[in-house]
């Protein structure tokens, strides 16, 4: 069990439920392929209406009309990135080939493209043959080369782009798109899904009804640093034009409906009227806009989003591309986080805070190395000080926060492999856009930051704002001693997200069940078969809502029976609602945690320079990374007198700071021999 990692190139759809439960097969006899005439011209012209659609979109770049406004709750929410001149090619080209398929499907039948995207149609060639679809010559790795590269090419030696910054995710099984191409996914009989938010609202109603967990909880410290674990695999790219932007207009600025300003690539969401928390503040439009996809060389495939990070663990979203001052130090911005996450205009100080300690950790080696060590080139110092960063960082993942939260299942999970050249490094899209998002669900309705001896308790959102006007030792203490939120739903997770007066904000459950039908993910239902199979675990069939019971309580049952027309027609993002396991050492429920467990998996496996096999690390950067554990990194760099022995906790335990110094004040030789 949970061995099989590798994402394929060419997903199928997945039938094995269908067969099992009696279930009519989609396409099942159907073998037509689309019979075009002329394909070299069908191709000229799905080029041709890219690039007129990528003109136009231009067009929207400066008008602020089509832009969020700096007084709106939501500005700088969907923020876009500028392109290069390469990307723009791709995201070009990828626009070809969506242009192409979303042809052949209306034309031809949804069915026969279905059958040309999985290969079964030999006389077409895989992908289109304009010039500006070739592939790039290959890049030569250096295998003697003892660093990461910056945005992760050349990890994989025979592949040199797996896990490359710009890459799609990849997904287990095809995805469910109307048409296979890009039309949101219906019920099984054909209408539409239910209303987004009117599913939300009604499920944060019932979920007030479950008794909050007690005892030993995760701390919120825990809970941000998962969020930097997030952050380093995942790069999110809404759609993006030539330049960057603060975030393109769905909706009108009051809320009141969808804009006349609204741009073609835009997929704002619709609020019920009768909405407890929008209707009285007369909101019926939510922003949303969707992530830019990821075909650049033009491949016959069923479409997949882009991961604009590298996704090794790596630090990549702190170290950027060689974020650097003359030095060698990362440059540093709020709470000594890298000043690269000032682009990214979503992130609480807390986030901050936590990263910032593996700012630090680099800084501060920087300067040992220098002051003790011999003289030593720039690059080597740096990249020296990179190794030992990113060390530090994966051991206390795969040591310290995956044992908590995984518990008993962490054995049973078993992260006992060896580095694997065959296997991609890879983000699974069906983890991204669901499951991978469970902790979403612990967001808490109020922060703790702690002030001298006095403890301040904010709205969760205050701290997305006026980062100047917090102490970050404060923050983090605070983090330390905040359990995270179970129990209910917060307003800060459902209503009030990144609000800036506690009145109007946006609906990060909402965002996050959106962004699985923007990606054509599949029900529920049919992931939790195909992962029950990985898993070992028996597999049922779903056609009664009652048949649910084993997966959910009575309460969130009765919340789909009212919104759903069918119990395969969920979506995915409802796992994040299966009832807790009866093991009650592991913190994910059971779908969440078999696709986590996958994908840490797939992540420690394919890292050629992953911290526990790396051979290029001599043997005091071994040691040190051995002995920096996060209480000693709190000691070292949280600037706080007293430091939690096990942070992952809340109300832990607590040792003096100096303590742990002084245990590390006599390992600090070993910088000079790194
Ligand atoms: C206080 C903590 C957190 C906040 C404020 C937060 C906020 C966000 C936001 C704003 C998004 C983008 C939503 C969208 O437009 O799709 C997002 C996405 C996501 N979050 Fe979180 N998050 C937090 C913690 C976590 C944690 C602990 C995890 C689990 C490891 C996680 C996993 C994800 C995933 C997988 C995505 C989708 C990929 C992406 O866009 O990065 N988040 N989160
Ligand atoms: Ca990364």
């Amino acid at each position: 069990a949970y061995d099989n990692l590798q994402l394929p190139d060419n997903p199928v759809y997945y039938n094995d439920y269908s067969r099992q439960c009696h279930v009519p097969v989609k396409c099942a006899s159907d073998r037509r392929c689309p019979e075009v005439y002329d394909w070299k011209d069908l191709e000229r012209w799905a080029q041709q209406e890219a690039n007129v659609q990528f003109k136009r979109d231009l067009g929207y770049e400066y008008k602020p009309c089509y832009l969020i406004g700096e007084n709106e709750f939501d500005f700088n929410m969907f923020f876009t990135r500028a392109l290069s001149n390469e990307q723009e090619i791709g995201v070009k080209n990828t626009m070809a080939t969506d242009i192409l398929l979303e042809y052949l499907a209306n034309t031809y039948g949804k069915c026969t493209v279905r059958n040309l995207l999985e290969g079964r149609c030999p006389k077409v060639n895989q992908s289109l043959s304009l010039d500006e679809c070739q592939k790039k010559p290959l890049s030569k790795c250096d295998p003697t080369y003892p660093y990461r590269s910056y945005d992760g090419h050349c990890n994989n030696l025979q592949h040199a782009s797996w896990g490359q910054a710009g890459n799609p995710f990849k997904i287990e099984i095809a995805t469910c798109y109307d048409d296979f191409v890009s039309k949101r996914r219906l019920s099984a009989s054909g209408r539409a899904l239910p209303n987004n938010r009117a599913v939300i609202s009604d499920m944060q109603r019932v979920v007030k009804n479950i008794p909050p967990d007690s005892g030993n909880l995760f701390s919120l410290f825990g809970l941000l640093f998962c969020e930097t674990i997030n952050t380093d695999m995942v790069g999110r790219a809404m759609k993006r034009v030539r330049n960057a932007t603060t975030g393109f207009r769905g909706c009108r600025a009051d809320g009141s409906g969808v804009s006349d300003c609204r741009t073609p690539f835009t997929c704002p969401m619709s609020v019920p009227s009768d909405d407890p928390n929008y209707g009285p503040l007369r909101v019926e439009c939510l922003n949303f806009s969707p992530i830019e996809k990821s075909n650049d060389q033009c491949d016959i495939r069923y479409p997949l989003k882009r991961n604009i990070g590298s996704s090794y663990l790596d630090l990549s979203s702190v170290y950027g591309d060689g974020n650097y001052d003359s030095e060698g130090k990362i440059i540093e911005s709020f709470c000594k986080a890298s000043s690269n996450f000032d682009s990214n205009k979503v992130l609480s100080i807390q986030f901050l805070a936590v990263t910032g300690l593996f700012t630090q950790l680099h800084n501060y080696c920087v300067d040992r190395v220098k002051l003790c060590g011999k003289p030593r080139k720039k690059e080597e110092i740096i990249e020296t000080c990179r190794s030992l960063t990113i060390g530090v960082y994966q051991r206390i993942i795969y040591e310290e926060v995956l044992p908590v939260l995984f518990g008993n299942f962490y054995s049973q999970c078993n992260f006992d492999c060896e580095y694997d050249e065959n296997l991609e490094s890879t983000i699974s899209q069906s983890y991204v856009g669901g499951p991978g998002r469970f902790q979403h669900v612990w967001v808490p309705e109020n922060v703790t930051m702690v002030q001298g001896t006095e403890r301040v308790s904010k709205p969760f959102f205050e701290y997305f704002l006026n980062y100047e006007t917090f102490n970050c030792a404060g923050v983090l203490k605070g983090m330390l001693e905040d359990p995270i939120h179970t129990g209910t739903l917060s307003n800060s997770l459902i209503n009030t997200f990144f609000s800036k007066d506690g009145k109007l904000g946006h609906c990060l459950l909402c965002l996050d069940m959106e962004r699985g039908r923007d990606a054509g993910l599949c029900p529920l239902i049919l992931y939790k078969h195909f992962f029950d199979k990985i898993a070992g675990h028996p597999t049922k069939c779903y056609s009664s809502f009652e048949d649910l019971n084993d997966m959910f309580d009575a309460e969130v049952i009765e919340v789909f029976k009212r919104h759903y027309e069918s119990p395969f027609d969920i979506d995915v993002i409802f796992s994040l609602f299966e009832k807790d396991q009866e093991d009650q050492t592991i913190l994910l429920p059971q779908t969440v945690a078999t696709v986590t467990c996958l994908q840490y998996k797939r992540l420690k496996c394919s890292d050629r320079f992953f911290y526990s096999w790396n051979k290029f690390y001599s043997p005091a950067l071994k040691e040190l990374i051995h002995s920096i554990d996060m209480p000693t990194l709190l000691a070292l760099f949280g600037g706080m007198e007293e430091v939690p022995i096990d942070p992952w906790h809340f109300q832990s335990d607590k040792v003096p700071a100096q303590q742990l110094k002084n245990k590390i004040k006599r390992k600090l030789d070993l910088f000079g021999s790194l």
